[in-house]
């Protein structure tokens, strides 16, 4: 069995490479195999199985699902269950329970930690370990942004993965890293923080070192971060070629093909897609909250149990913001967040109401259609 993923040669896979772990085998159908979704096209993935590379069709039940609820779609980074057809073919008959999951648009989670969708949502990405939120340290002539740090932490959070950030291009900062460190520190309290370089090498290893056990990563962050650069120095330079695969098609042909889930050299995984990089709005009411833990703590001794922490007596989040302890730049980032999870939830709601309108009108249409039928 092959243990290294960039090899070229995709005859076999150890599964346990790509993150499997026997706890999800129970979920299996019988008659079916594991395998990981490397990539999604309209009506069919490719996925990386114990014996290779699979062009796998969605089961007509999972085509239906969809349908209804763009959630049961498969995304990069699900396991699902493979039945093999006649003649080498593929059917991706069912995704498996996802652990984390990045979605876009009305989903939100339930109190077990499972999605909900309003019919809406997509799921961008599942079963991600570790969101490695880059922030460069420079940014043509500006300092690292804590509030964007504070968004995409909130973000990660919002995933069930664990944030991890990385202030990038350290190099770039002669005097004052430190300072810079203790200010992400603050603003991201309980998440670890390290300053990575990949054009000299610091703090990679750092990094891979969150990805062992075969971790699956996501790299979030601004355009010019060095997401892809830091990308290619943990593949040590591969990871550009190991995207570009050649897999069987569905007639046992031979293509190359993008994948979007890319197996490390050294051992873990990165997701890289178009829309895990345009990572903007989600729902993230709990991962503002954990964000700004230390805020929620302060609000929760205000005297008041509806405090506005404008002017109200005996507020703890205003005498924070007097002595000093809480910076005011990160009060308003708390209040921006808020305003902006609560839009976000207005919206979704608005849209379940117009869905739900729209449902009562074919239901009326309907009933007054079997009115006049009755003999
Ligand atoms: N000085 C310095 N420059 C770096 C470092 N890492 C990346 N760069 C440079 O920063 C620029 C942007 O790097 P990319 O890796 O393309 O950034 P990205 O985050 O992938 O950007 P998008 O693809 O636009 O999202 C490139 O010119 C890199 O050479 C670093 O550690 N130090
Ligand atoms: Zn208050």
């Amino acid at each position: 069995m092959s243990s290294d993923l960039s090899s070229s040669d995709l005859s076999s896979f150890d599964l346990s490479l790509l993150g499997w772990t026997g706890a999800r085998a129970a979920e299996l159908p019988s008659g079916t195999v594991p395998a990981r979704v490397a990539r999604v096209d309209r009506g069919s993935a490719e996925v990386i199985a114990a014996d290779g590379q699979h062009h796998a069709r969605y089961a007509a039940h999972i085509r239906r699902s969809a349908a209804a609820d763009p959630v049961a779609l498969p995304c990069v980074g699900d396991w699902v269950a493979l039945a093999a057809l006649p003649e080498g073919r593929y059917e991706l008959d069912a995704v498996l329970s996802r652990t984390t999951a990045f979605v876009r648009g009305g989903v939100s989670r339930d109190s077990r930690g499972g999605l909900s969708g309003d019919g809406q949502g997509q799921v961008l990405a599942a079963n991600v370990d570790v969101v490695f939120v880059a922030e460069p340290s420079m940014h043509s002539t500006d300092f690292a942004d804590l509030g964007r740090i504070e968004r995409l932490v909130a973000l990660a959070w919002e995933s069930g993965g664990t944030p991890v950030v990385l202030i990038t291009k350290s190099d770039l900062f002669e005097d004052g890293l430190d300072d810079l460190l203790a200010d992400v520190r603050a603003a991201a309290p309980g998440v670890d923080v390290h300053a990575v370089s990949s054009l000299l090498g610091d703090g990679v290893e750092l990094v891979r070192g969150y990805l062992d056990g075969s971790r699956t990563a996501v790299v979030l962050g601004p355009s010019g971060a060095g997401k892809s650069t830091l990308v290619n120095a943990l593949a040590g330079g591969e990871a550009m070629e190991t995207q570009q695969v050649r897999a069987a098609d569905g007639r046992g042909r031979h293509t190359t093909v993008h994948r979007e889930l890319i197996p490390l050299p050294g051992g873990g995984l990165v997701i890289d897609t178009p829309g895990i990089r345009r990572v903007g709005l989600y729902e993230m009411h709990q991962g503002v909250d954990l964000v700004f833990s230390d805020i929620e703590e302060l609000a929760a001794q205000c005297r008041f149990h509806d405090c506005g922490h404008e002017s109200e007596p005996g507020c703890a989040v205003l005498e924070a913001l007097d002595s000093g302890t809480l910076p005011e730049r990160r009060l308003q980032s708390w209040r921006k967040l808020q305003r902006e999870a609560a839009w976000m939830a207005a919206r979704t709601d608005a849209r379940l109401r117009a869905e739900q309108r729209d449902k009562w009108k074919i239901i009326h249409k309907e009933m007054r259609r079997a009115g006049r039928n009755r003999p």
